[in-house]
């Protein structure tokens, strides 16, 4: 592929601010004609967007549609190599699509390389792999009164799908749909984030030299840029909306998706739980706790967001958690080594420092904190922490926290653990550790949640042939697995005749006009097709046959219309 990365990796920007410095929400960054971007961890000046318009918007979900009807006549090899192009450039150039996601959402190249790389590969393999399969008709079984029939679904592309994502991984929030929604045989629209817009307009280089190189329409994958509006106009012109975002939005979009009845799958935010027994590995639960907490700076949608740790263990596990946090160093992510990146959102900071604080004179104590490295950087840098004596009453376990920030709260019975985990109005993911799998999968299948992991953390993401998603606050629909893309489809249902020659009539009681005798017909063969004993549904045979043969008339007399 022929990807322009001149101008992706230098400071020089045309469009900087003349100190090259950005300020969040000064200046032209306060401007609503257009998206300035920045990169969190050195708030270095990265340049503008345009803020497309709404009329914008419906053009391009025009074109997109025009597009899509020329993709859906193409097979699963001409799908498979456009993923498979995808996976080369992916594969090749790791690095470079790692530090451009790092420069925009301030994470770490490790992190990127876990939540970006690998879940991107993991997915495109499955869809190579498993995709068509989970798209060809499906047969389903008929039942006795229609066995004459044979019944599938059918999977087909409902058209130009929407989706509307955040920033926390810059390039698998848009690979992620969109591979799904091109293997189904769709268009995609993509609004990216505000504050993931340098990024994104990068990546869609990628996907538009990808595009040119197997001959699909350049109008088959748009990322537009933008705020609310942008993204509202999308959610009405669209045949399915996919939201990934916060529950606030989430709302919004649902208010709006109403007017047009556009079908949304909403992603929202999760309050993880993790619940830890006394009988789990502690050397392999610690090192999974701070890299549930930490990974992207805890900016995850399924991020370990509340620890329950059974009393027994609770001051081993603590003492160990709060040696690792304390060894973390926090930094500028592309200006050397460092463990955790920046936080990107630029009113974060400050909301983190809040929820501790509030914790704090709620009785909480702050057991450990990471190391801010010493830098000349005027980044957005929050330092890891570890809080004990937590409860439901602080808001650091009620709200969504997003960040580095590890609760642990102490629990007796496996009983109280259920009701702690499940005290939330969230409910994405969670994690269970114990010695006896039984007694994890018991925990794990009282909680009220998506997606569950026992004695592990959020892997079952890398598992793509599972649905993901979340209940309550944390949304509805799935993305990933056979539910996720069947979800992008029409799912058809059709029905036709298997055996030839034998074709549905209509019985001649039934006929218009109808025989006297059509409801006593048609009570004896629902007798017949359902009685619960063998006698039943023989007696009922016998009333249908009588029912069809004709009526004696012997001695007949007529009376006011009726038999006798
Ligand atoms: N469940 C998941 O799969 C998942 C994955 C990643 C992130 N998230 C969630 O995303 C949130 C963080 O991301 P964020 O801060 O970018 O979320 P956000 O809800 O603020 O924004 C998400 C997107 O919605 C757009 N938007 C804002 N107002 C809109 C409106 N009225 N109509 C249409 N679009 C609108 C934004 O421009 C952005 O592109 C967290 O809550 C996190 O849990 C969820």
């Amino acid at each position: 592929l022929n990807v322009d990365v001149s101008d992706v990796l230098g400071v020089e920007n045309k469009q900087n601010e003349e100190n090259n410095t950005f300020v969040p929400g000064s200046g032209s960054g306060g401007r609503a004609d257009r998206v300035p971007c920045y990169d969190p961890a050195t708030m270095q000046h990265l340049g503008y967007f345009p803020v497309m318009e709404p009329d914008e918007v419906r053009q391009v979900v025009t074109r997109a549609r025009e597009a899509q009807i020329v993709w859906a006549t193409t097979g699963f090899n001409q799908r498979r190599l456009l993923l498979k192009v995808l996976l080369k450039y992916i594969l090749e150039h790791q690095e470079l699509i790692c530090r451009v996601s790092a420069k925009d959402s301030g994470k770490t190249m490790l992190d990127a390389t876990l939540g970006e790389i690998l879940t991107t590969c993991e997915k495109i393999s499955y869809l190579l792999k498993e995709g068509e399969r989970v798209l060809r008709p499906q047969y389903r079984s008929t039942g006795m009164l229609m066995i004459h029939k044979s019944a599938r679904v059918e999977y087909h592309p409902l058209g130009v799908i929407g989706a509307i994502v955040p920033w926390n991984y810059p390039f698998h929030n848009i690979f992620n749909p969109l591979v799904a929604a091109v293997f189904s045989g769709n268009a995609i629209v993509i609004k990216v984030s505000e504050h993931a817009s340098w990024s994104g307009f990068f990546y869609s280089r990628i996907i538009q030299s990808a595009l040119k190189a197997v001959g699909a329409p350049a109008d088959l994958v748009h990322i537009i840029t933008g705020y609310a509006e942008t993204g509202s106009a999308l959610v009405s012109s669209v045949d399915k909306l996919i939201f990934v975002g916060s529950t606030t939005v989430g709302r919004k979009v649902m208010e709006t998706a109403a007017k047009t009845l556009t079908p949304v799958t909403l992603e929202l935010g999760g309050k993880d739980p993790v619940v830890i027994c006394e009988d789990a590995d502690l050397s392999q639960v610690i090192h999974l706790a701070v890299r549930a907490t930490l990974q992207s700076g805890g900016q995850n949608c399924a991020g370990a967001e509340r620890f329950y740790v059974h009393e027994s263990i609770h001051d081993e596990f603590v003492k160990e958690v709060a040696k690792i946090v304390k060894s973390v160093r926090v930094g500028p992510p592309l200006e050397g080594i460092c463990d955790v990146g920046a936080i990107c959102m630029p009113d974060h900071v400050e909301k983190l420092e809040m929820l501790v604080r509030d914790a704090v004179e709620k009785g909480a104590e702050i057991v450990a904190r990471g190391n801010l490295l010493p830098t000349d950087s005027p980044g957005q840098f929050f330092p890891p922490t570890v809080l004990i004596n937590v409860n439901h009453s602080m808001r650091l376990m009620q709200e969504e926290i997003f960040g580095p920030i590890l609760n642990i709260m102490k629990f007796k019975t496996d009983e109280e653990a259920v009701r702690l985990a499940n005290d939330s109005s969230f409910g994405l993911g969670s994690s269970v550790f114990s010695g006896s799998k039984n007694r994890a999968n018991a925990i794990a299948s009282k909680l009220y949640c998506g997606m569950a992991a026992i004695n592990d953390f959020a892997t079952g993401y890398l598992c793509q042939s599972l649905p993901f998603g979340g209940v309550k606050e944390s949304g509805f629909g799935r993305f990933a697995g056979e539910e996720g893309l069947r979800a992008l489809c029409i799912v058809k249902a059709v029905c036709e005749d298997r055996i030839p020659f034998v074709k549905t009539n209509i019985p001649k009681p039934l006929q218009y006009p109808v025989a006297d005798n059509a409801f006593q017909f048609q009570e004896s063969l629902i007798r017949m097709l359902y009685g619960l004993s063998w006698t039943a549904k023989l007696t009922g045979l016998l009333d249908l046959i009588k029912s069809l043969s004709p009526k004696k008339v012997d001695g007949q007399k007529q009376s006011n219309g009726k038999v006798e």
